[in-house]
């Protein structure tokens, strides 16, 4: 076993053998946790002086689940001889089927195959808030130690449904309330009241209850078929291209008709099927890829701490400085909101309390909390509060001269360990800080919007940032439920940079002659949320021209001019704004495709005039799609070549919370990779011969594909390597 795994049993003169395992930092379940589980449960069997037994976890935790690193180890071989027999082998043989009672002792948290143990277990005692849930569908695969079956006879098919499919977690009170946990105590008991538990039970003074046999929480058969229909229904519409939650409820469905052992066996065939999927695949290459990223080198390994940050200042009431100020008071952080007039100040916070108000009505908060944050927030017309606050963020119009007229104020204003930040889409922040003497405190904080919902939070750093105030942004990032992601300072910084192509692309199509929706309706089934100019639609026009004009600036050899958006204008058209643009906006109703702009369009096909030979292009959806995203690959892989990011897959991370890119492809770089860099790369060759420079690979993407290097590993693999901007 490996040197921090430790399984141990120690028998009390009451007869109760406490089997203890730990793996730190969360005691995955390691297959040598596994198998050492299996023998102290074959010696506790064999001994005279063991009635029962307890099974509990080190460190204050239970488990957080199956090793998820062996999911990586059979991706990479394509073995799933890695995966031992736990299902029926330990759980069902080893414990439930046992002739000496186990009670679970559970604290901080059973997720996964941690929650399944103590499923097979004969009762669950925990700690007061410990997290319960089966989160296996996120990594693409089924619970797989009987979890499927065993949750709906412990908390009911509808419960048992809703947290695996939406791998929703409950605390251990909701769990007592449900009938998953038998007692809630405290952590000095719960060693005690497990042990007298599990005497309770080998003595007969509790009942002996193996879950897998239990009926009385399943209902009918037509009340559970019923459920499982509904279900489907739903999961059709929110996970339309995963193969787990149909699989998931299948194996529900067998474990209702036939009994529960039936349930269990078809439960680990459809599991070893979905672990090889390309979906698994994605999903857990995208788990590791997110705890990545809180690691970058000479600032999270050099042994700084993250100060304090108690209260914050946001400049500027619109939609962006809104959002962030309603970030910051969701998190208990004090807040003071700085206007240039009252009518600009009111609106701001009419805003924030709109936030609040929206997350009410969407359940994702409670009103008594509304009061809560809207205490936390101060609005003010000048500097006069900035002297005690531990962090500007700077989120006025995107107008240089303003913006560094701002920071040079700040200078004066505020402390001089203060944290000057500002949350620009576009402007390179040496020119914002060019006036100032602090650029050692200057750092992006770029919030995506609406900035309360969207999880991204790209944090920029210059090459005079200094370690200890990105370290900090990334701690208050983590405290506001951000993902935080360390970027270099270049136009649209590393998610916008890597995605401009995607609107460009798909204006060449369109220009091309290929239906607007149609382009929507591929990218869509592709799996974003939206099509491109779906987005242009809700993002409004105004981004999109302002947008535009940087990126032309900044790479004119690859930005595509189109007359489109501003023809769309000129028809009085705003996108969502004003209910007009590609498609019709109506309160209480889907987006209609609008008929009457494909005028407009014929207009802009007339001005651009790419249609080679003046006819419309032929192109299948699979088309449509390459077409759009393997320029957004091409444009990962120059951040990726010129330092932009500290590895490949913060911007696989970057674009699922950025730009909802869907997290099962894994991220675009992980993407990229699982259709392979040559294809890319001869593709693109290919378009850029026929349609121009936008399509022309890059240096770093023809380097790979010639070559046979992945596109996201590491650049020692490559002989060049990257010129680091981090
Ligand atoms: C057969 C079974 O049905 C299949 C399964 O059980 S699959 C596993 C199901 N379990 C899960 O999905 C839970 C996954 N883990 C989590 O959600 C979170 O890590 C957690 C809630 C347990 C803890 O969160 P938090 O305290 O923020 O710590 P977090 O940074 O995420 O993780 C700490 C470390 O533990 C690792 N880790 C967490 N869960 C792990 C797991 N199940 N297996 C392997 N490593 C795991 C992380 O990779 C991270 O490693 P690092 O420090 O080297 O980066």
């Amino acid at each position: 076993m490996a040197k921090n795994m430790r399984v141990t049993m120690e028998v009390g003169s009451d007869g109760v053998a406490v089997i203890k395992f730990s793996n730190p930092p969360v005691n995955a379940l390691a297959p040598p946790i596994l198998g050492g589980l299996k023998e102290k449960y074959v010696e506790a069997m064999n001994r005279n002086d063991v009635k029962a037994i307890v099974l509990t976890g080190e460190g204050g935790r239970f488990s957080g689940g199956f090793d998820i690193n062996v999911f990586q180890t059979v991706h990479q071989t394509g073995d799933i001889s890695a995966l031992p027999d736990v299902s029926v082998d330990l759980v069902v043989n080893t414990i439930e089927d046992a002739k000496k009672p186990s009670v679970a002792a559970i604290e901080g948290l059973a997720l996964g195959g941690g929650l399944e143990l103590t499923m097979g277990c004969h009762a669950r005692i925990a700690t007061p808030k410990v997290q319960l849930g089966l989160p296996e569908l996120t990594l693409g695969v089924i619970p797989g130690f009987g979890g499927t079956q065993r949750l709906p006879r412990l908390v009911g098919l509808p419960k048992a449904v809703e947290m695996m499919l939406f791998s929703k977690t409950i605390i251990s009170e909701e769990g007592k309330t449900f009938g998953l946990i038998d007692a809630v105590v405290s952590k000095e008991e719960l060693l005690t009241v497990a042990r007298c538990w599990a005497l309770d039970i080998a003595e007969r003074r509790k009942p002996w209850i193996s879950s897998l046999h239990r009926m009385d929480k399943l209902g009918s058969l037509s009340e559970a078929r019923q459920i499982i229909k509904v279900a489907r229904q739903q999961v059709k519409k929110t996970a339309p291209n995963m193969p787990q939650h149909q699989a998931c409820l299948d194996v529900i469905e067998e474990g209702v008709v036939f009994g529960g052992y039936s349930g269990v066996l078809k439960e680990t065939k459809v599991f070893n099927e979905l672990v090889v999927s390309d979906t698994s695949r994605g999903l857990v290459h995208f788990f590791f890829a997110q705890r990545a990223i809180s690691k970058v080198p000479n600032v999270t390994d050099v042994g700084l701490k993250p100060r304090p940050m108690k209260k914050v200042a946001v400049i500027g009431g619109g939609l962006m400085g809104s959002g962030i100020a309603t970030a910051f008071i969701l998190s208990n952080i004090s807040v003071v909101l700085k206007e240039i007039n009252p009518e600009y100040l009111q609106k701001g916070i009419k805003t924030i309390e709109a936030n609040l108000r929206g997350l009410v009505a969407r359940g994702k908060m409670t009103q008594d909390k509304v009061e809560k944050a809207l205490s936390m927030l101060k609005g003010v017309l000048d500097y006069s509060d900035f002297k005690h606050v531990d962090m500007v963020i700077e989120a006025v119009v995107e107008n240089i001269p303003l913006k560094q007229s701002i920071f040079s104020e700040l200078e004066k204003v505020c402390s001089p360990n203060c944290i000057l930040a500002t949350n620009t889409s576009t402007i390179d922040l040496n020119i914002i800080g060019e006036k100032t003497t602090s650029q050692d405190r200057i750092v992006g904080a770029h919030f995506f919007s609406p900035a309360h919902v969207m999880p991204l939070l790209e944090i920029v750093r210059t090459e005079k940032t200094s370690a200890q105030v990105i370290l900090d942004l990334m701690a208050v990032g983590k405290t506001i439920k951000k993902v935080p992601v360390v970027v270099g300072n270049c136009t649209g910084f590393a998610v916008n940079r890597t995605f401009f192509p995607y609107s460009q692309g798909a204006h060449i199509l369109l220009n091309l002659g290929v239906d607007v929706f149609r382009i929507d309706r591929a990218i869509s089934n592709f799996g974003m949320p939206m099509g491109p100019f779906q987005l242009q639609d809700l993002a409004g026009y105004g981004v999109a021209m302002a947008v535009g004009k940087e990126f032309a600036t900044a790479f004119p050899d690859r930005t595509f001019r189109t007359p489109l958006v501003q023809l769309l204008l000129k028809d009085g058209r705003n996108g969502k704004n004003n209910g007009k643009g590609y498609y019709i906006y109506e309160k209480g109703s889907k987006p209609k495709p609008d008929p009457t702009v494909l005028p407009i369009i014929k207009e802009s096909m007339r001005l651009t005039n790419i249609m080679p030979g003046g006819k419309p292009v032929s192109l299948s959806d699979q088309e449509i799609v390459e077409m759009i995203m393997f320029p957004v690959v091409n444009e990962a892989c120059r951040v990726m070549d010129e330092g932009y990011v500290v590895r490949a897959s913060d911007l696989d991370v970057a674009s699922v919370l950025g730009m909802s890119f869907p997290s099962y492809r894994g991220g675009i770089v992980f993407w990229a990779d699982s259709v392979g860099a040559a294809h890319i790369y001869k593709s693109l060759k290919k378009w850029s011969e026929i349609y121009g420079s936008f399509f022309r690979p890059s240096k770093f993407l023809e380097e790979r594909a010639t070559k046979g290097i992945p596109l996201g590993a590491p650049a020692s693999t490559s002989q060049v390597a990257p010129k680091s901007r981090l």
